[in-house]
């Protein structure tokens, strides 16, 4: 699906590179061996060595442009591994060759950036999985196309370290941007770097694992456009902004079902998080280049107090920067103009409270945006072709292709709705943005090695 990227240096065809990193106390030495069949094209730089400062032994494979590590030592899982331990060890190794392109995702827990994952990696193509054979408790996936790094990982204070000094995981100070820039722009600039882990489970810092430069690196979390020399390496960016009635609803949900959690401890939890929330998450949205707002329907009235369906029926916004390089926002009949579409119909299955799009131009933060706005929940989803055949600038590849995708992953949740609609235009818009990248790069050799 993707133009395949130029990269340092060659592998020979059909050829799979196992490397052995043996930690020793200052250094990690990597030795190569075996083969078996790589990406046409994908190359292989490396000074001969990692750095590194631990006393495991891990093993790395290398099968095209991303390798993945697989721990052979893990004997000390549970010690602290503090973020400022990995920051000495960027490795020297490319294997994504000409930059890997950035893109920033950013919201509060809870408001839906994995299941955005799930939709993304579904659209660049491959199954996204685990690190194999790592940490189980790694928040990374890999796809082909992506890594999903979490920005979690960059938490510099554990549970117990936030406790202590009482500050939430949303604090700038329970967090190293320091690292987080240098080793985003490592692997922009196509170095592998050991990334740390937080480890949800126990809330302690784990073993750091390497990431190596993928065509695409997806940085989901609070933080990714808060540091500006982190927001200056993003090539994309996009916020999940999910209204505070809806947020409660979908965490209650969660957190509650799947969690165990009560009621009252979802509520406190919430309350605490909600100055640091205010102060350094929501105002990320204002750089984002798209932002999905979630909020509470305006089709059921607010009187309608005997609604069961009030809670689960969502206003949902797309907001679209103009201007931005390599993304052309998606349209309703006519770009530009200002329109509101009743769909309901003969083509269109919908009960109460029924279904209406808008979009319009409008201002966001001072910047020109264009809005396209769903209210209301589909009945029938292979209905919804009905409604992408009115959309425009949708960056698909084939007839019905949002439509297939939301048939595909019926079963995340929102994809009734305006969040799993527009979830899947922006991850199209997202490989749409890779793949102009990537041919401008190819037209132009000079940039490709700057960027
Ligand atoms: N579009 C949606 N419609 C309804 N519920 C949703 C939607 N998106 C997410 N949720 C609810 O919110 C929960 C969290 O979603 P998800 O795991 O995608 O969020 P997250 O931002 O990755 O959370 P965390 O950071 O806490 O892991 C889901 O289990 C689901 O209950
Ligand atoms: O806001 C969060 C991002 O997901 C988490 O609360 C934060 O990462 C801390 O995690 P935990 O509650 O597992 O210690």
């Amino acid at each position: 699906m993707f133009a395949s990227l130029r990269c340092t240096c060659t592998l020979q065809a059909n050829t799979v590179h196992w490397l052995t990193v043996v930690r020793s106390h200052e250094q990690v030495r990597v030795s190569r061996s075996i083969s078996s069949s790589p990406e046409p094209g994908a190359e292989w730089s490396s000074n001969g060595g990692l750095r590194g400062a631990h006393g495991a032994a891990t093993s790395l494979r290398l099968p095209s442009s991303t390798a993945i590590l697989t721990s052979g030592g893990g004997g000390r899982r549970r010690r602290r591994w503090g973020a400022a331990a990995a920051a000495s060890r960027v490795s020297t190794c490319s294997a994504a060759g000409r930059g890997t392109v950035v893109i920033g995702l950013a919201a509060d827990s809870g408001c839906g950036k994995s299941t955005f994952m799930r939709r993304l990696t579904s659209v660049l193509g491959g199954e996204a999985v685990a690190p194999r054979g790592g940490n189980p408790d790694s928040n990374t996936l890999i796809s082909d196309a992506a890594t999903v790094v979490c920005l979690d990982d960059y938490h510099s204070l554990d549970r117990t370290g936030r406790k202590e000094k009482g500050v939430t995981a949303l604090h700038p100070r329970a967090n190293d941007f320091d690292l987080m820039y240098r080793q985003v722009k490592a692997i922009k600039e196509g170095r592998a770097v050991e990334k740390p882990i937080y480890n949800h489970a126990t809330g302690l810092l784990d073993r750091p694992e390497l990431i190596t430069p993928p065509k695409i690196l997806v940085l989901e979390g609070l933080h990714p456009m808060y540091d500006e020399r982190v927001r200056g390496l993003l090539d994309f960016s996009i916020y999940l902004d999910v209204s505070n009635e809806v947020k409660f609803a979908w965490k209650i949900q969660r957190d509650m079902a799947e969690r165990g959690h009560s009621l009252e401890s979802i509520k406190a939890s919430i309350e605490a998080r909600k100055p640091d929330f205010d102060a350094y998450i929501d105002p990320q949205k204002q750089h984002a280049d798209a932002v999905i707002e979630v909020l509470p329907t305006r089709l059921i009235p607010d009187d309608d107090d005997d609604d069961d369906d009030e809670g689960k029926v969502q206003r949902v916004k797309l907001i679209m920067k103009e201007g931005v390089k390599h993304f052309a926002p998606a349209y309703l009949f006519d770009e530009g103009s200002t329109i509101s579409w009743i769909p309901c119909g003969r083509k269109l299955s919908c009960s109460y409270p029924g279904i209406k799009f808008a979009y319009f131009p409008d201002t966001y933060f001072g910047r020109e945006v264009s809005v396209l706005e769903m209210d209301g929940k589909f009945d029938k989803l292979d209905e919804v072709i009905y409604v992408e055949s009115h959309l425009r600038n949708l960056s698909t590849k084939y007839y019905r292709e949002v439509t297939q995708q939301m048939l595909k992953h019926a079963d995340f949740p929102g994809s009734n709705n305006g969040t799993g609609l527009f979830q899947t235009i922006v991850g199209l818009k997202i490989r749409d943005l890779y793949e102009q990248i990537v041919a401008d790069r190819a037209a132009s050799p000079a940039l490709a090695a700057v960027a």
